[in-house]
């Protein structure tokens, strides 16, 4: 029988107060090894999926790189189908497999645009993404690993309904600061300390400087 969700890891490198870029949207907290570390994860995964402001700051490739391996399916949660013609994932996207993922708020212009480019759309929920949903979406398309890559917003989605099964947190040897810089989870919170996704610390790794720590929710 199809599994209902994929196997989810939450993958991010913070500051040492927890911040994963400064105000400026500066998020270069990794190493070298780190780097490494995390590409041969990259290429064990069906999918990796990151957020649209993460797309919009960041531009990044999603790829693996830093070793051999095959690159995932590169997913990206854009309600509106607002993301950028010239990003790097949208410019290799005839080479590698992406999905952009909208919600029914998307306006039949923007749909139109968004077929235009060589990515496959998947519509699911109504004003954002509905994670639960497109989970399912993912399980029927045979995906059964995603690593999720951030920001912070699209972490509190996974977060706030339980929808993730690992954690790794590369601990960066910074300290950034400011009330506006972005956080590992953003969104509203939990009220409580209770309501936490309780995690069981599963292994330690020192990268030189780097702590990599990897939990699984219990
Ligand atoms: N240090 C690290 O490991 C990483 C740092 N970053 C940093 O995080 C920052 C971006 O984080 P955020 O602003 O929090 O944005 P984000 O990258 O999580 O994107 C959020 C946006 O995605 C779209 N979206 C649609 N449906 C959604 C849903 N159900 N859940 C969440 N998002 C949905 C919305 O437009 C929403 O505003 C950047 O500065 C980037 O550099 C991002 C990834 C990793
Ligand atoms: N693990 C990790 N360490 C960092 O320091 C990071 N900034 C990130 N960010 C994620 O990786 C994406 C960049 O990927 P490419 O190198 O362009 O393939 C970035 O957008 C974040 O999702 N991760």
């Amino acid at each position: 029988m199809e599994k209902s969700k994929p196997y989810v890891i939450l993958s991010a490198a913070t500051s040492i107060d927890g911040k994963i870029a400064t105000v400026t949207g500066d998020s270069k907290l990794s190493s070298k090894l780190d780097g490494i570390r995390l590409h041969k994860l990259r290429s064990k995964v069906d999918a990796i999926l990151v957020g649209k402001n993460t797309v919009l700051l960041d531009d990044p490739m999603l790829t693996v790189r830093h070793t051999k391996g095959k690159n995932p399916i590169r997913i990206v949660l854009d309600s509106k189908g607002s993301i950028s013609k010239n990003s790097k994932i949208i410019q290799t996207s005839k080479k590698i497999p992406t999905i952009v993922v909208v919600s029914n708020k998307i306006t039949k212009s923007n749909l139109e645009r968004l077929k235009k480019f060589p990515v496959e759309i998947i519509i699911a929920g109504k004003n954002s993404v509905d994670i639960k949903l497109l989970l399912k979406k993912l399980s029927y398309k045979k995906i059964k690993s995603v690593l999720v890559e951030g920001g912070g917003t699209t972490n509190w989605e996974f977060i706030k309904n339980g929808l993730f099964d690992e954690l790794i947190i590369t601990l960066s040897p910074f300290l950034i600061g400011g009330k506006d810089a972005v956080s590992l989870v953003e969104g509203d919170g939990f009220k409580k300390i209770t309501n936490s996704p309780i995690l069981r610390l599963k292994s330690t790794m020192r990268l030189k400087n780097h702590l990599v720590l990897n939990y699984v929710k219990v």
